[in-house]
């Protein structure tokens, strides 16, 4: 059995967290912790893993506190940029054995979603990024779409393609968020919970490629696919297209 701790497990990913260990028959739940619950709880004589799901402002320390403990660590929260996932590597030097795994995004439509536009990129002459998420959302733009402009604009360079035209004299912030050279813009809005559209343009056509999360029990299977990984490729690695054989 895979004894995993839940980080954040009062949140709303946490809790789902915590019911789908619950529902798998290879895995026990160890501790379940929040806010203001000790870290120093886990160890390696009570935990195989941590899933970590909590807040922006927090998953760095958190993260470098179970690294501390030599648990393996899935972390879903937001926020990473490669200054703090530099830290994490540096963390994990001392401690060889250990895996963080980051996931900007378990659900596996959206992963696949950005995996196809990714290869598309090279293809358009425009690209830009629109993602839809409840109003309780802390962050914008979401993790998920700071990752898909990442990996279009990597896409774009290897194909030495030019800057996206964009004759905008004016803004005011009607543009949203330029990420490596594709815009990104975040909508807010009661009903909805996780969506994300990437738009490719040349002259005359338009690809969209969407995946639509409507329920939280979507990111489930990739999480507990992160579950079973852990452990088995120490360090760092992020994005869970790295376990799908894409
Ligand atoms: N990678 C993915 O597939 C997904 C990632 N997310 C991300 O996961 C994060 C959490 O999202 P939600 O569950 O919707 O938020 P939430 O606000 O419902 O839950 C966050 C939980 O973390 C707890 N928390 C706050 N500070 C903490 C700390 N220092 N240590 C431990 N726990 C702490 C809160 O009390 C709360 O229970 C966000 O960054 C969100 O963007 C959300 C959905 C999918
Ligand atoms: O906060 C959310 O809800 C989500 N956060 C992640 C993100 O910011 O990309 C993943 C998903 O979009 C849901």
């Amino acid at each position: 059995m895979i004894r995993v701790s839940v980080v954040g497990a009062q949140g709303r990913m946490g809790s789902h967290v915590v019911a789908a260990v619950n529902s798998a028959s290879d895995m026990e739940l160890a501790l379940t912790l929040d806010a203001g619950d000790d870290l120093n709880q886990v160890s390696r004589e009570n935990t195989d893993v941590v899933v970590e799901f909590s807040v922006p402002s927090a998953s760095l320390d958190n993260v470098l506190a179970l690294i501390r403990h030599d648990v393996n660590v899935v972390v879903g929260t937001t926020g990473w940029n490669e200054e703090k996932l530099e830290t994490v590597r540096q963390a994990l030097t001392s401690h060889p054995d250990v895996s963080v795994f980051i996931a900007p995004n378990f659900a596996l439509s959206t992963v696949l979603a950005e995996h196809f536009a990714a290869q598309a990129a090279r293809y358009f002459e425009s690209a830009e990024i629109i993602e839809m998420h409840h109003p309780d959302k802390v962050d914008a733009p979401s993790g998920t779409a700071i990752h898909t402009a990442q990996k279009l604009a990597t896409a774009r360079r290897a194909a030495g393609m030019p800057a996206i035209p964009d004759n905008t004299q004016t803004d005011a912030g009607s543009r949203g968020q330029v990420v490596e050279g594709i815009h990104v813009h975040a909508v807010r809005l009661r009903g909805l919970n996780a969506h994300e559209e990437i738009l490719m343009g040349n002259a005359g056509e338009q690809l969209i490629i969407r995946a639509d999360s409507f329920d939280r029990t979507s990111f489930m299977p990739g999480v507990l696919l992160a579950i079973r990984h852990a452990g088995k490729t120490p360090g760092l690695t992020v994005g869970l297209d790295t376990y799908m054989d894409l």
